[in-house]
């Protein structure tokens, strides 16, 4: 595998998008983790009331009646809302990965799909939502399957398709430094389905591939075989 490669798309990544302390992090210390997610949970209650305000003049932009018994909490519970679908700007893939990572004799690919996912679109400001399959060689370390599966956590934010499957890939390449990370999303777009064109069923796909996946089609191959397959029910 052409190390230097990877380590330049990931770079370039981070230099582009300009979210590096975002999602991928250096090791934190539990503590100094503890300490983060305090402050962060301050500071999301200090600017609840001025979402709260946002979210009062939209309605009365809306023509509604901020008054109506329906209404009267609605500010806040759609600031509340909006704070927990974009709380994935609190988390990174390392802080999820991290404590399940071990050593593990294993180098076959390791595959787990059909992730649920959801986000928001950063351009409507409404949700993207569809199915995440997550592919890794393993490095001499394998992680928790059930922590791959936790990642929808952090990305609730607001993206693009695209740039969200890179950013998980290079997110679970600097955890485990394995020898490749595929990724593909499908997801439906509601900005697609509920304005716009209106395509009910469209559905875009999205891959991300680092390591071996960019060199070795039959990687890559049986990555977007296994993950597609339909398994039939007995
Ligand atoms: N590439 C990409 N495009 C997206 C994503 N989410 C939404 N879009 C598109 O972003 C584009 C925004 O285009 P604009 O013309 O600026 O906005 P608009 O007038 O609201 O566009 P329409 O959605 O076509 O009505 C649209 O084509 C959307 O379909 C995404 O995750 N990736
Ligand atoms: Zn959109």
């Amino acid at each position: 595998m052409n190390t230097h490669r990877v380590n330049d798309i990931v770079e370039e990544f981070h230099c582009n998008n300009g979210f590096s302390d975002l999602i991928i992090d250096t090791k934190k210390s539990a503590v100094h983790r503890k300490h983060e997610t305090s402050r962060k949970e301050d500071e999301d209650q200090s600017r609840l009331p001025a979402l709260e305000a946002a979210y009062t003049n939209i309605l009365l932009h809306l023509g509604e009646d901020t008054h109506r018994a329906g209404l009267l909490r609605t500010p806040l519970r759609a600031a509340k809302a909006i704070q927990f679908l974009t709380k994935g700007y609190h988390e990174t893939i390392d802080d999820i990965l991290n404590n399940a990572i071990f050593d593990e004799d294993h180098d076959e690919m390791v595959i787990v799909k059909d992730i649920d996912m959801f986000s928001l679109c950063e351009h409507h400001l409404v949700p993207f939502f569809g199915k995440v399959h997550i592919g890794y060689i393993p490095n001499k370390k394998v992680v928790g399957l059930s922590k791959l599966v936790d990642i929808w956590r952090i990305i609730l934010f607001l993206s693009v398709q695209e740039r969200l499957t890179k950013q998980i890939a290079v997110g679970i390449y600097e955890a485990l430094q394995p020898k490749g990370v595929a990724v593909v999303i499908e997801a439906a777009h509601m900005c697609m389905v509920m304005r716009g064109v209106q395509k009910m069923n469209s559905r875009t796909v999205t891959s991300a591939m680092l390591g071996v996946y960019l060199e070795d089609l039959k990687s890559r191959e049986e990555f977007l075989t296994l993950s597609q397959r339909t398994e039939q029910k007995p």
